[in-house]
């Protein structure tokens, strides 16, 4: 019997919360886990902060550039955020899905959004709630990567982001870290397990079928 596994249909996951709820530092973890897991590197106007790596974390380009990828339709989807704008490059995108790999994205809810619309089925939007917007506070304080003023804008932001959290396939607060991981992280599996993403089932099927006993 084979230990093929393709082809299968990939997975658009899509993690949003308010800034500081924690996303990232969970997307961080479930990339380091999962090899085959592709994160999908955004394109953005915002300034590079301490401790991140061009190319890694962002694209970081100016306005004029970014404006080019909007005119050659190079993003799956793109917003403008916190007063700066952010896109998802859409050839490595397709990419990925060509090959039947998973695409982890790290976006706002507009984004997840424009996704979910072009590809319904492949699209898992999970939204990350923070314990409380105080704790939101201490949280982007604590990262002590922005500025004041940048800190209060996303704190004011919160509660727009919030109020689409029912747009989202799966929604849980983001309190004991591991815990939200683990949550995360079965999402994940059980979103890979669906029958219809895993298109080699049939062929196994068939010969487990025509096997003689
Ligand atoms: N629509 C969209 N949003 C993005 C993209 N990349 C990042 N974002 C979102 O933009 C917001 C600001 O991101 P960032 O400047 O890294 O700040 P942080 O969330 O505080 O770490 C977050 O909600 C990100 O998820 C993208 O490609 N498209
Ligand atoms: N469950 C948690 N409990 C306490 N601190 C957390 C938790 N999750 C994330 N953090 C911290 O909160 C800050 C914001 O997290 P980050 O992942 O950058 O959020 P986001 O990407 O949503 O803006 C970071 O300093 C991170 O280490």
């Amino acid at each position: 019997m084979s230990n093929d596994r393709t082809p299968r249909r990939g997975v658009l996951l899509i993690v949003a919360s308010p800034s500081g709820a924690g996303k990232t530092s969970l997307c961080r973890r479930l990339m380091a886990d999962h090899g085959g897991l592709q994160l999908s590197v955004s394109m953005t106007t915002r300034g590079i902060r301490p401790g991140e790596v061009a190319d890694r974390d962002y694209h970081f380009v100016s306005p004029e550039t970014f404006q080019q990828g909007i005119d050659d339709n190079a993003f799956l989807e793109w917003a403008d955020v916190h007063g700066n704008r952010y896109g998802s490059p859409r050839a490595p995108i397709d990419k990925a899905l060509s090959e039947g790999r998973d695409v982890l994205f790290d976006i706002d809810w507009q984004g997840a959004a424009q996704i979910a619309e072009k590809c319904p089925e492949d699209a898992v939007r999970v939204f990350i709630l923070p314990p409380s917007l105080e704790e939101l506070r201490r949280r982007l304080v604590t990262r002590s990567q922005d500025a004041p003023e940048v800190i209060e804008r996303r704190i004011a932001n919160a509660k727009g982001e919030i109020e689409h959290c029912s747009e989202f396939d799966y929604v849980f607060v983001n309190d004991d870290f591991d815990r939200s991981y683990a949550e995360l992280a079965h999402i994940y599996h059980a979103e890979r397990s669906r029958r219809f993403r895993n298109i080699w089932v049939r062929g196994y099927q068939a010969s487990l079928l025509a096997e003689d006993v």
